[in-house]
């Protein structure tokens, strides 16, 4: 009260005489101010006389208080609030707005309801009063008195102070960006409106409106509207704000937004200054602003020769780049076309989604896709995932990880320690660049039982791009040599050894020093290793401006994406290859960090938690770009039906040479893993297209002279997926079981791994002589070499319990014919392991054996294993054996 100037004071009085009984409440005490910004200031600082015995509130004239408590009736007495000259309703408002000074010079005040009179000339300003008693005084603001029948609609903003009706309306994705993002899944309940002059969404706009005195005539870039600008839009949307508040039509977040671009439509270029919703660009030496600018007179010289507006969007959805505004030639009917284009083209996509997605759950396919449907071992499994993720987070963060939560913990997987260790100073709230903390990460993460179910998944980014570009001789730039590709190889493979490794402490100690050594992938090297990208990409990224993408650039650009995410921000590469543009289009921008935010749900098979993706804006223009132009053209738009589905499977098997009875490697469950491979979700590729794939992944490109050791190989090993084999009945007789090839291997190919528990040899050996004589025990062991023996007696072994291990299935041969495998020891991921090689190049379908290496009687006198001798002698001994018993 001290702070108001007696001036500021209108008349005042005491309404009635106090009454001196103890419970009785003093006689209010009536205050007039001379303005509505004076009353306004007591009303905000009301709550500093708590418990002072004081209160103020404000006096409601008969009309305003019936009005709300109809309002209250109405839409529930919660649900309305009351601050001084508004009424508020919970999920947005109906409100008086006072319009701004040069508009009308006092403040008028009413509300949105229908039986005001809308015609009503100006009101004349009373000014409101204040109420103070004393012992214990009452401050009551009084409700300033119309003294003209309700004037309405007067301020820009007015409008805008509408209910917004509760309509779900999430599944249009040009809606979800206008409400609220909480929305989702859940029964809309807040919705979010968007100021028409700053494009900022608002939980409630009225509350913004009141902040900003009225009208929020300030655009994002700072800029204020002039007075006649604003004059000019509230005239132009008033008829049509009054008709609809008349007939109580409220109006969703987007027809504000219309209404608004009506408004623009008329006023022609003075409301080009309305502010873009996205940042603008950044320069970066890849993406320079001459580019873009070039782009953009490009689009435009484009856009005005296309006639067609169907040929506009495929041509041009390209070009969706932001380009730096030149507003003296950039027509606002263009922009405003063009991002009609660009929301036409993503409601398509959108439609077309939706479209595969029921086509997928006719057929049953959405569920197995989406693994909605949990068997019990899955939601087990499932379960555990979860405990040990848990498990895991509070480790990782003993460890000293600090995930934004902003970011909704994007840096989360361990995967990105790599890129921490690299530019950990860049992001020091990470501090997971000293040897220590990453040593102490690891061993809780093997405490937690993470032992790499994702082991090599992370490197597959790196190397998809990196090999490719060098695999380009001549076109790659001196910067990207195999040199530097081995030891970004050697930085990368550092984890999937960490990961391996974890079971001796010994082991890590030697790994880390291995990894920190100066001498390996330094952050020069990655500096070069970036900049050679950038300059590589340099012309694709021109092309792409201009839109004049040759076919390999799709390529080009679809690895970059992945070189993004996966080399920058340690994301697998099935984070962008699985984003879904609903996804994207939710994305964020953080305004401190200047970067995008894109959460992903499923970016691999047993998605937890989102992975979030940072991204810069130039990196932003190219995901989009990617997104609206590059991914669309690489994928089919539909699935075919389950009857041509088993015809390409036909097909499939018969180009592939495999016979008719040995199909059953081409399960579904085989293309839905190949579907998963190519890494889409919206766009679910046709099933030639994971025919291409299928064949890619399987049969190898190379023949070697010498069995060859890989990445392939190692994530054969790693993961114990063997391709191309399939377990039935032996040809031999009493052999049980045994393993036949279902594709072609080569000479030297190495087929599979015989895999089991490593164990000293000498302790194999006890064992082995203990097992002696039992036909099913014995035959499961095989040296490495002195120091090394595989017991592959178990069927599952206890690092892959849900793998087949086919190798220990293979049967024995040793005849004329000679076996088609034979075995020897390669060195694979650090470790000795013996393989079956192909002594011959092998047709699909023949049963897979090898030479045991043993002979009949070789082990005790008197022991013989029968399968080992030749089939003749087999029988003689059989029907002797017969004789005697
Ligand atoms: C390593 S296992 C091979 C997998 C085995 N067939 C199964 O069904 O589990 C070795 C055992 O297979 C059988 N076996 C392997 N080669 C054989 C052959 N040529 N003839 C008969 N039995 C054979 C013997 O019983 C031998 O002990």
């Amino acid at each position: 009260m001290n702070d108001l100037a007696i001036n500021q004071h209108g008349k005042s009085h005491i309404n009635g005489s106090a009454n001196q009984t103890e419970n009785v409440k003093s006689a209010p005490v009536l205050v007039k101010f001379s303005s509505l910004d004076t009353a306004r200031k007591v009303f905000a600082a009301k709550s500093k006389l708590a418990k002072s015995g004081v209160f103020v509130l404000e006096n409601l004239t008969k009309k305003r208080r019936d009005l709300l408590n109809a309002a209250r009736s109405t839409f529930g007495p919660r649900s309305m609030t009351k601050e001084i000259e508004t009424i508020i309703s919970e999920e947005s408002s109906i409100m008086t707005m006072p319009a701004p000074g040069p508009i009308l010079n006092a403040p008028e005040h009413t509300l949105t309801a229908p039986e005001h009179d809308l015609t009503a000339p100006k009101p004349t300003l009373t000014a409101p009063e204040l109420t103070l008693t004393d012992p214990k005084p009452t401050l009551t603001v009084a409700e300033p008195t119309l003294t003209a029948p309700g004037q309405t609609l007067t301020a820009p903003g007015t409008h805008l102070a509408s209910l917004i009706a509760p309509e779900d309306d999430s599944r249009n994705p040009s809606m979800t960006l206008a409400i609220s993002k909480d929305v989702k899944g859940k029964k809309p309940r807040n919705f979010f409106t968007i100021c028409p002059f700053c494009r900022r969404s608002f939980y409630k706009l009225d509350k913004h409106f009141l902040a900003k005195k009225g009208s929020c005539s300030k655009n994002t870039n700072g800029e204020f509207w002039s007075v006649k600008e604003a004059k000019e839009m509230h005239e132009l949307a008033k008829d049509e704000l009054a008709e609809r508040s008349q007939n109580k039509t409220y109006f969703l977040a987007s027809q504000v937004s219309s209404l608004v671009e009506e408004t623009k439509t008329l006023h022609g270029p003075s409301t080009s200054a309305l502010p873009q919703q996205s940042p603008p660009i950044v320069e970066t030496d890849f993406f320079s602003r001459e580019q873009l600018s070039l782009s953009s007179q490009i689009r435009r010289r484009r856009v005005s020769e296309e006639s067609d507006p169907e040929d506009v969007v495929d041509s041009d959805e390209g070009g969706s780049l932001y380009a730096p505004e030149i507003p003296e030639d950039e027509s606002s009917e263009e922009e405003e076309e063009k991002s009609e284009l660009r929301s036409e083209y993503f409601k398509k996509e959108w439609n077309w989604t939706s479209d595969i997605r029921k086509k997928m759950q006719k057929h049953g396919l959405y569920d197995v896709y989406t693994k909605n449907v949990k068997t019990e071992e899955e939601a087990k499994k499932m379960a555990k995932g979860i405990e040990l993720m848990k498990k895991f987070e509070k480790w990782s963060a003993e460890c000293g990880e600090r995930s934004s939560r902003k970011f909704r913990n994007p840096f989360g997987c361990a995967q990105k320690i790599v890129y921490f260790i690299l530019e950990g100073t860049k992001y020091n709230w990470l501090n997971f660049h000293s040897a220590e903390r990453v040593e102490l990460f690891f061993s809780k993460l093997a405490e937690c039982g993470m032992k790499g179910s994702s082991r090599n998944k992370y490197a597959q980014g790196y190397s998809r791009f990196v090999k490719y570009i060098t695999s380009r001789g001549s076109d790659a730039p001196p910067e990207l040599n195999i040199a530097l590709v081995n030891s970004v190889m050697s930085a990368v493979s550092f984890l999937d050894r960490k990961q391996k490794s974890l079971a001796t402490a010994e082991m890590r100690h030697r790994e880390l020093q291995r990894t920190f050594n100066p001498n390996s992938f330094t952050i020069d090297d990655y500096r070069n290793l970036k900049a050679g990208v950038e300059k590589f990409m340099a012309p694709v990224i021109t092309r792409l401006t201009r839109n004049r993408l040759v076919e390999e650039d799709h390529t080009n650009i679809t690895a970059y994406i992945c070189f993004l995410v996966s080399f920058m921000y340690g994301h697998r590469p099935g984070v962008p290859e699985n984003m879904t543009v609903t996804e994207f289009l939710n994305r964020h921008y953080v305004e401190e960090q200047k970067m995008f935010v894109i959460l992903v749900e499923k970016h691999k098979t047993a998605s937890i938690k989102s992975a979030g993706v940072a991204l810069s804006e130039p990196e932003e223009v190219i995901f989009r770009k990617y997104l609206s132009f590059v991914r669309p053209a690489l994928v089919k738009p539909d699935l075919p039906e389950p009857a041509r589905a088993e015809e390409i499977l036909k097909k499939m098997s018969e180009k592939r040479g495999i016979g008719a009875d040995l199909t059953e490697a081409l399960t579904e469950a085989s293309l839905q893993m190949a579907i998963r491979r190519l890494g889409y979700q919206d766009t679910v590729p046709s099933l030639e297209e994971v025919q291409q794939t299928y064949r890619r992944f399987r049969i190898p490109k190379l023949f070697p002279s010498e069995p060859l050791v890989d990445d392939y190989l190692t994530q054969c090993v790693l993961n114990q997926s063997w391709l191309g084999m399939t377990v039935a009945q032996s040809l031999n007789k009493g052999a049980g079981q045994g393993v036949y090839a279902t594709i072609p291997f080569y000479k030297n190919q190495v087929v599979v791994e015989i895999h089991g528990k490593r164990m000293a040899t000498i302790e194999a050996n006890r064992l082995f002589r203990s097992l002696l004589g039992e036909d099913d025990g014995s035959n499961y062991f095989l040296t490495v070499d002195q120091d090394v023996t595989i017991d592959a007696r178990e069927e599952a072994c206890a690092c892959h319990p849900h793998q087949q291990c086919f190798g220990r299935l293979v049967n024995h041969k040793a005849n004329e014919d000679g076996p088609n495998l034979k075995s020897k020891a390669l060195v694979v991921d650090g470790l000795k392991r013996p393989f079956l090689v192909a002594t011959r190049d092998i047709t699909a379908g023949e049963e897979l054996c090898f030479d045991y290496g043993v002979r009949p009687g070789q082990f005790n006198e008197g022991y013989e294993q029968m399968f080992l001798l030749p089939e003749k002698s087999r029988k003689r001994k059989r029907s002797a054996r017969d004789q005697q018993g």
